[in-house]
């Protein structure tokens, strides 16, 4: 079957459960991606050959593919190697993310990926962490660019909410759609980012990940009862 590309804009669920999570294994993350489809996702990003394979056949929204693997010795653990971008496509997704930061050449040895998947008739998705990874990443023919990576290198900022610095460095300067990922908590950080100049929006641990939700909620709650003087 083709693959479905972005079409409508709008709002993408990331659907990841790792394995210690409560909610980890393919049939929780189909529910959750159909209760996203229902909420009115426009597409669904998922990890793992099963909850891709998954997804795809439930859910009838385009699929944001990736493998999180770590490898000994490396730092790069999103879609790190060709056999997992083979692994991706198989598995039907429309789209597969791919770390394209400028760690171990990686920006160099993405160009082979990238032109892999497009054999394959698919989109490539960069994960990138700054503005001039996004910039080579488009170069390298990257269809999409994610702020995914933003917080997570070690010469990106590390902060606690979206970089919406990033998404309005990068404004006018890419002609692929820019999607602002990463540590997006509220409807109205989805609107600054939009209004900075991303194209879609992906929220991942705000929708899909309660346990992160609930603590929250503990959190602040504990926070008042301790300010309040009861403990
Ligand atoms: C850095 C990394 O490994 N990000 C992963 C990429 O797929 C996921 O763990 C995130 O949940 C996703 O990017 C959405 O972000 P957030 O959950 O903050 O809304």
């Amino acid at each position: 079957m083709a693959a479905q590309p972005l079409t409508a804009k709008g709002l993408i669920v990331s659907c990841q459960a790792a394995p210690e999570d409560p909610l980890y294994g393919a049939d929780t993350m189909v529910r959750m991606a159909l209760a996203a489809k229902q909420g009115g996702a426009i597409a669904i990003r998922c990890n793992g050959k099963e909850d891709i394979r998954a997804i795809k056949e439930a859910v009838g929204l385009p699929v944001i593919g990736l493998i999180k693997r770590e490898i000994a010795g490396s730092d790069i653990y999103i879609t790190p190697e060709l056999e997992d971008v083979r692994a991706i496509l198989e598995a039907g997704a429309d789209i597969v993310a791919l770390d394209l930061t400028n760690r171990e050449n990686r920006l160099e040895n993405g160009k082979r990926l990238i032109d892999y998947i497009h054999r394959a008739g698919a989109k490539a998705m960069a994960d990138i962490s700054t503005a001039e990874e996004a910039i080579r990443a488009e170069q390298l023919g990257a269809d999409y660019v994610s702020t995914t990576l933003s917080g997570y290198t070690p010469y990106s900022p590390q902060q606690d909410g979206p970089d919406l610095e990033l998404i309005a460095k990068l404004r006018g300067r890419l002609t692929v759609p820019l999607i602002a990922e990463g540590r997006i908590w509220t409807t109205e950080e989805a609107v600054l980012a939009l209004e900075r100049g991303a194209e879609f929006v992906v929220v991942g641990s705000a929708i899909t990940r309660p346990q992160l939700v609930t603590k929250r909620f503990a959190n602040r709650i504990a926070e008042y009862w301790t300010h309040n003087g009861v403990v």
